[in-house]
């Protein structure tokens, strides 16, 4: 089994909104990052993987068994890291350790207290003494403390200063150096996400417009700055979306599809998900 999540046809709906056949792949041994709107729909798609909530329809599969299968001993191996962060708030990191050695088999308090050291978290503060950052330094200790093949992390970014963002970004790494890892992070600092991920999944109001290699989306874009004039020049097919500016326009164009002789910049991830959501709006 090569992937460490399939979800296929996944929907769900709300009063006022709705997931609308979602389908995404991660294989095994990479990065994927989860991106789109406050409100597009990410949360709801991590909680339905992580079993928080139930879907109406679709099949979601984590290392190959659909999810409502898996055993004990596979959600062993799922870290997840949510919004809300399930800690006791009277316990201190001592007391976590001996919470979480009741709960995973596969606890290791050793890595345990390399992760709270190494985040500079106090042993002997309660937890609700701490900062949301250090709340959530706290959380991805214990994500990565059970022997976790596959990390969920939804806005596990957010709350943390650029010298800790740093640090994660580089655990991340070193953790999907085993090839049987696999991490699934949702964020809206795109710049960390275009550091690490190897994927990326645009979602938008509950569907998705894209999900693929980050390598051939930043290769398939560009950005072309150019006058009104020029611009009525480009091939429309070519052209994703553009805005007017001070100079003139803006656009996200096909690389593939234009002159080689306009003169384009490289686009960023942010830069990829701003215009196609803004020209989606339209
Ligand atoms: N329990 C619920 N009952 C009704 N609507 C809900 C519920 N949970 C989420 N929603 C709605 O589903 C939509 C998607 O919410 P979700 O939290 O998945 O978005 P998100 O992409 O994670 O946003 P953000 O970036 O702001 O965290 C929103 O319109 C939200 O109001």
């Amino acid at each position: 089994m090569n992937n460490a999540i399939e979800i296929t046809g996944l929907s769900k709906k709300y009063d006022g909104f709705k997931l609308e056949n979602i389908n995404i792949v991660l294989p095994k041994g990479y990065i994927m990052g989860f991106i789109g709107e406050n409100g597009a729909g990410k949360t709801t798609v991590i909680k339905a993987m992580t079993g928080l909530i139930r879907y109406d329809s679709g099949d979601i599969k984590l290392f190959g068994e659909s999810f409502k299968n898996i055993g004990a001993a596979v959600r062993e191996n799922i870290g997840v890291v949510m919004d809300d962060y399930g800690l006791p708030p009277e316990a201190d990191t001592k007391d976590i350790n001996k919470i979480m050695k009741g709960i995973y088999s596969t606890w290791n308090s050793r890595a345990f207290f390399r992760y709270t050291e190494k985040f500079g978290l106090p042993q002997n503060k309660r937890i609700k003494s701490y900062s949301t950052g250090m709340k959530r330094k706290l959380s991805i200790a214990v994500a990565l403390s059970h022997n976790s093949r596959l990390l969920i992390l939804d806005e596990a970014t957010s709350g943390l200063d650029p010298v800790a963002r740093d640090e994660l970004l580089d655990i991340l790494r070193e953790f999907i150096q085993d090839e049987d890892n696999s991490v699934f992070i949702s964020s809206h600092i795109l710049s960390d996400l275009e550091k690490v991920c190897d994927y990326i999944t645009l979602i938008h109001e509950g569907r998705i417009v894209f999900s693929d290699e980050k390598d051939e989306l930043l290769a398939s874009y560009a950005i072309a700055r150019c006058t009104v004039k020029t611009f009525e020049n480009i091939n429309k097919s070519a052209v994703v979306a553009f805005r007017r500016t001070e100079f003139g326009i803006e656009a996200l164009v096909k690389r593939q599809m234009v002159n080689e002789a306009l003169i384009t910049d490289n686009a960023t991830v942010e830069d990829i998900m701003v215009m196609m959501i803004k020209e989606e709006k339209r």
